[in-house]
């Protein structure tokens, strides 16, 4: 029998921090392979929609189903060992760690000869610089390490906060590729939250732009294409 999709999924949650909600009935799903993009105004509440995916912020009503499982009270470290993988807005590498000795420490039990030739296929440029020290490493380079780490788990679905943050163009297109070929070649669902707006209608099949906590549109990112007065009001066009 086929595996069946993994998929995340989102029920009518209300989420926030200390007791005061800061997402209100947020619903949708992500399965493997799909993209979806979270746009919005600064404070609307992506990187809390991603950090209540991972049981980083406090889930006040709803359900979070993942891989058929009500995760909505496991650890993080459970969610993550069942195939959530996040990359937070910190690049999360150790800098006085090698690039590959980074990569090694999300191995999880898996072996290395196994584990790194798809991600440095993926990431060409990281393996040209597997001796070099986290600390020699550009914003980009760093930013790749950190995503590639995050792989290294095998993650079945990827939450991206901000990747292409404080990057030049070309090295937000290099980056941008590389998490395409991800999730084509993988098989990864992504979920992304981007200020590119122009960069999440591209990547993504589905994308929600979350307006004070509340989803004001969720659906094609080939449709909110179309939608300039929502995107004006809603965010602003940024252009890349
Ligand atoms: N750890 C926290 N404790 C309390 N409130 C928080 C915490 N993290 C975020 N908030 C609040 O939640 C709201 C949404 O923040 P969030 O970071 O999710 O927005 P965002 O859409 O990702 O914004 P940005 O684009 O600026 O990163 C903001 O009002 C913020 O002050």
């Amino acid at each position: 029998m086929p595996k069946p999709t993994i998929e995340l999924r989102f029920d009518d949650v209300t989420a926030g921090y200390g007791g005061l909600p800061v997402l209100e009935h947020l619903s949708f799903s992500v399965r493997e392979g799909e993209r979806l993009g979270l746009i919005g105004r600064n404070g609307a509440g992506k990187t809390t929609t991603l950090a209540t995916a991972m049981g980083l912020a406090d889930l006040m009503k709803g359900r979070i189903h993942f891989g058929g499982d009500d995760i909505g009270n496991a650890s993080t470290y459970a969610r993550s060992r069942a195939g959530l993988g996040y990359v937070p807005q910190s690049r999360d590498i150790f800098p006085s760690l090698t690039v590959e000795e980074n990569l090694l420490s999300g191995l999880q039990g898996r072996s290395a000869s196994v584990a790194l030739p798809p991600i440095y296929a993926l990431f060409p440029r990281l393996k040209e610089r597997r001796r070099n020290g986290g600390t020699q490493l550009s914003g980009g380079e760093q930013q790749m390490l950190s995503v590639a780490r995050a792989l290294v788990g095998q993650p079945r679905i990827l939450l991206l906060d901000e990747p292409l943050e404080g990057l030049a163009p070309m090295v937000r297109e290099e980056l941008m590729d590389a998490i395409v070929r991800m999730s084509d070649q993988l098989g990864v669902g992504c979920i992304i939250v981007e200020q590119h707006v122009d960069v999440v209608l591209e990547f993504s099949n589905n994308v929600i732009v979350l307006e004070r906590g509340l989803a004001a549109y969720s659906g094609s990112a080939a449709v909110l294409s179309g939608e300039e007065a929502l995107l004006n009001r809603t965010i602003g066009i940024q252009k890349c």
